[in-house]
């Protein structure tokens, strides 16, 4: 890629002066008309919005609204899925991460996703958490590789003496935050978790969020998540979608109703849409 993100990074935390634009939030992603369509099915249209470096924003609505097609459209994750096609623009970094000279691989690495169900390689925790430097060409300083992105991962004490063992051997908590320290060692920029606590009990989850709210000083996140406790309780911005059924030609077409800081979506919502969902009356 052309921009070096870590460098866009450190520039944004180093202004000299507060000036207005410095104070400014900046946007690690700027959706512009983003659509997603799976052949001739569009599941997804017109989403514009922004989202702002480290800080967590949360993606809700009901079943089939779109939010994890889009949030695999972030990494590209959906070029994966032979059908799906993007429009619109998604802006990286102040580059449109779909335009041809872009490497969905190096996308991949800057931008790390956690998925539903935690699913560790059937291989040590130690060679899970190197998977990825490894693979980046990383021979040297390994052992500190694996110790920080455990550390970071909040695993370390529980597993500091038994990297050896299988990562299927931990609880799912466990197992999810080996996924975690996975994703953090190849020093992405964002991460993207799509629901990563609806497999686990309520004692893992808030050791989860927990960790979200830590990862956030060093990461950019953006979570799915059908738990609207979750979503007040740790994101700092909330996008609520809904989906609009079309009766004549029976498509069902998922859209932001409406973004904002996630307090103000909780507390007084704009839309009567989100306002239904949020208290349950819908969804
Ligand atoms: N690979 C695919 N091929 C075809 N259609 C798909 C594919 N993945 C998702 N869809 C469709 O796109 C729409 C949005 O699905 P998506 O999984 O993004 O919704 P969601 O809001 O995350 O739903 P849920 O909350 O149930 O996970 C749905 O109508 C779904 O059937």
């Amino acid at each position: 890629m052309r921009v070096e993100p870590s460098e866009a990074h450190v520039a944004a935390h180093h202004h000299d002066a507060p000036t207005e634009e410095a104070t400014a939030v900046e946007h690690v992603f700027d959706l512009r008309g983003v659509g997603v369509h799976y052949g001739d099915f569009t599941a997804l249209q017109d989403v514009s919005m922004g989202l702002p470096r480290n800080q967590i924003t949360a993606l809700i609505g009901p079943s089939g609204c779109g939010k994890s097609t889009l949030l695999r459209c972030l990494n590209r994750m959906n070029d994966l899925v032979g059908s799906a096609r993007v429009t619109g623009e998604v802006i990286y970094n102040g580059e449109n991460i779909y335009d041809a000279d872009i490497d969905p691989v190096e996308v991949r690495r800057r931008i790390g996703m956690v998925f539903q169900k935690p699913n560790p390689f059937p291989k040590s925790i130690y060679d899970n958490v190197a998977f990825g430097p490894r693979l980046n060409g990383q021979r040297k300083g390994l052992d500190d590789t694996v110790e920080q992105a455990l550390r970071g991962a909040a695993l370390w004490d529980e597993v500091k003496d038994k990297l050896g063992d299988s990562g299927l051997a931990l609880s799912g908590g466990q197992q999810q935050r080996l996924c975690i320290a996975r994703a953090i060692a190849t020093e992405p920029d964002v991460i993207l978790m799509d629901e990563p606590c609806s497999a686990l009990d309520p004692i893992a989850t808030l050791k989860i969020e927990d960790l979200m709210r830590e990862l956030r000083e060093s990461y950019t996140i953006v979570v799915v998540t059908h738990n609207m406790q979750q979503a007040a309780r740790v994101s700092d911005r909330t996008a609520f979608f809904t989906v609009n059924i079309d009766d004549h030609v029976g498509m069902r077409t998922g859209a932001l109703v409406e973004y904002d800081d996630t307090e103000k979506i909780f507390t007084q919502a704009s839309d009567e849409r989100t306002e239904a969902y949020i208290t349950g009356r819908f969804g």
